[in-house]
């Protein structure tokens, strides 16, 4: 089975993002980060072509921080913490507008941390949903509540356009491949603070050093 045909399932990718927290020092890293990131957009590229402009910006970001884990500078993005400091040390973020480091490691996590809170949002409001949600509802307010405040009003048309097409629940549970309803709210109960952890963590290292803002 190539990489491609493979089955997806939600909880390798979920567990990459438990894997992304290093026990000892809380360190996020990007090896695990772009893998968790990889499921989610093999899974989303099995959903239909009308999520390919979704999937093809996830990629082109992906690519970019698998770029720089192949580069001489790789040690230096082995964790988020590490890349924010050689990148800030270095002066290699452009700050205030995009223009010489116009596709720094900084900005373009920051775009996947926003779209992560997107993630953390939707996967509750499934886990909380009852037989009659909808799935293009929950998946609309996830979004308006996170990653539409940073996208023009193009995208966030072009993407709630594209929430209808989402399957219905019961079908998104199956595909999830965890097994029953039960199971899967049992499983994202107990992984759903993993992604958190990260995304909190990420939160407070970009405020700390006033990223959050990157053009
Ligand atoms: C089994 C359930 C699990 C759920 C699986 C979900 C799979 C989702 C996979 C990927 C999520 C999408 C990641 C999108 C990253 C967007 C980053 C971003 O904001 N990019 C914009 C800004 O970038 P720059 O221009 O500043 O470089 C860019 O303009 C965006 C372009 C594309 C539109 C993004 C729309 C986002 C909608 C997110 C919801 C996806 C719905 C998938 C439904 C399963």
């Amino acid at each position: 089975m190539t990489a491609v045909e493979e089955k997806f399932s939600l909880t390798e990718v979920l567990s990459s993002f438990k894997a992304c927290l290093e026990k000892e020092n809380q360190d996020v890293l990007v090896d695990h980060y772009i893998s968790g990131w990889n499921g989610l957009i093999r899974f989303m590229n099995s959903l239909g072509t009308i999520f390919s402009f979704v999937s093809k910006d996830a990629i082109n970001k992906i690519q970019i921080m698998e770029a720089f884990r192949k580069s001489s500078s790789r040690d230096q993005y082995r964790s988020l913490q590490s890349m924010v400091a050689y990148e800030l040390g270095a002066n290699l973020v452009d700050l205030n507008r995009r223009a010489e480091h116009p596709n720094s490691g900084c900005r373009t996590i920051l775009r996947l941390h926003r779209a992560l809170r997107w993630l953390q949002l939707f996967l509750e409001k499934l886990r909380t949903s009852t037989e009659d949600s909808k799935t293009s509802v929950l998946c609309t307010d996830a979004y308006n509540d996170s990653l539409a405040n940073y996208h023009p009003w193009i995208i966030r048309k072009a993407a709630t356009v594209s929430f209808y097409a989402l399957p219905a629940r019961n079908t998104f549970f199956e595909v999830m491949n965890v097994g029953s309803i039960e199971d899967v709210v049992a499983m994202l109960g107990e992984a759903m603070p993993y992604v958190s952890q990260v995304y909190d963590i990420t939160q407070q290292l970009y405020a700390r050093h006033n990223l959050l803002d990157l053009p």
